[in-house]
């Protein structure tokens, strides 16, 4: 059971267990009607408890099987995944993920669908918990409309919120912005950074756009072309908290310019 302690001071409430993701030459080979698809590829990597990690590749690497397989939706067909030393075998309330496309019930309000997580793990403040997380991504305002009344960037904020509320010692994120427009796009980065940083949990956050995440990351997980593997590790050092200001900056140029050599090369191998 994970546990919360609430901040003093801003009256926000932390995880205080993060989760500690390994992975051991994992490998998915995925069968269908089509034919086998090896979809990762022998990969192993270590996410510390509370890392914020960024995994980079090309559209098709492996990147949402990587994730799937953390969530326990996949299974490994060699190697294996384990969260704090335990093997993962399925899905469990440790474990939140935030799609692409938000995947809030329509016919659910906000506060119904946020309600959700709580609930299910026998919350007994589900009510306050709920009231919390709405605060936290500014929507309290909003929680008797239903999603379709809702923008695509406060859908997502929801879609967080959801996630957020069971406490989870690892937040999963699948190019939760990748639908967006580009300026709610850096209003969102910048949202989810601040709410990561007083919330504090480990977030694996996919993504195939250099400059988030170079912008949202402690590291960045380069992977191959299909089938994937880690080609690189690449830490950020980049102070905090962050603005989208930092994209400017001489370090932030020179990680972008590394992750952009390796994703040509990687391009250029399987042209
Ligand atoms: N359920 C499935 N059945 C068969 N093949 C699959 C399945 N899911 C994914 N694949 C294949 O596995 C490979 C990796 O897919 P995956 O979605 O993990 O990549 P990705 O890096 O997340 O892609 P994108 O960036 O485009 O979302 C692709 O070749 C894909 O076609």
């Amino acid at each position: 059971m994970n546990t919360a302690q609430q901040n003093e001071k801003t009256g926000v409430r932390k995880v205080t267990d993060k989760g500690e993701i390994r992975t051991e030459g994992l490998e998915v080979t995925y069968n269908s009607d089509v034919g086998q698809t090896v979809a990762l590829s022998k990969t192993s990597l270590t996410i510390h408890p509370g890392e914020f990690v960024c995994v980079l590749g090309p559209s098709g690497c492996g990147k949402s099987t990587l994730l799937n397989v953390i969530a326990g939706f996949v299974k490994a067909t060699e190697g294996r995944a384990l969260l704090d030393g335990n093997a993962i075998e399925q899905p469990g309330a440790d474990r939140s993920m935030v799609f692409q496309q938000h995947s809030l019930l329509p016919w659910k309000t906000v506060r119904a669908n946020i309600e959700l997580g709580p609930k299910f793990t026998g919350d007994i403040e589900a009510s306050s918990t709920v009231n919390h997380f709405l605060k936290m991504v500014g929507l309290q305002k909003y929680e008797n409309h239903y999603p379709d009344q809702l923008s695509g960037g406060m859908q997502q904020r929801v879609g967080i919120a959801r996630a957020l509320a069971t406490f989870p010692r690892v937040l999963l994120m699948d190019e939760p912005f990748a639908a967006l427009d580009y300026q709610t796009r850096l209003m969102m980065q910048e949202n989810l950074l601040s709410l990561w940083e007083e919330f504090g949990t480990t977030v694996v956050f996919v993504t195939h756009d250099v400059d988030e995440a170079i912008f949202l990351s402690d590291r960045i997980l380069l992977m191959s072309a299909s089938p994937g593997r880690i080609v690189k590790d690449i830490a950020n050092p980049l102070p905090r908290p962050r603005t989208q200001m930092i994209s400017s900056e001489a370090k932030f140029l020179e990680i972008k310019r590394d992750c952009m050599e390796i994703i040509r090369a990687e391009a250029l191998s399987t042209f």
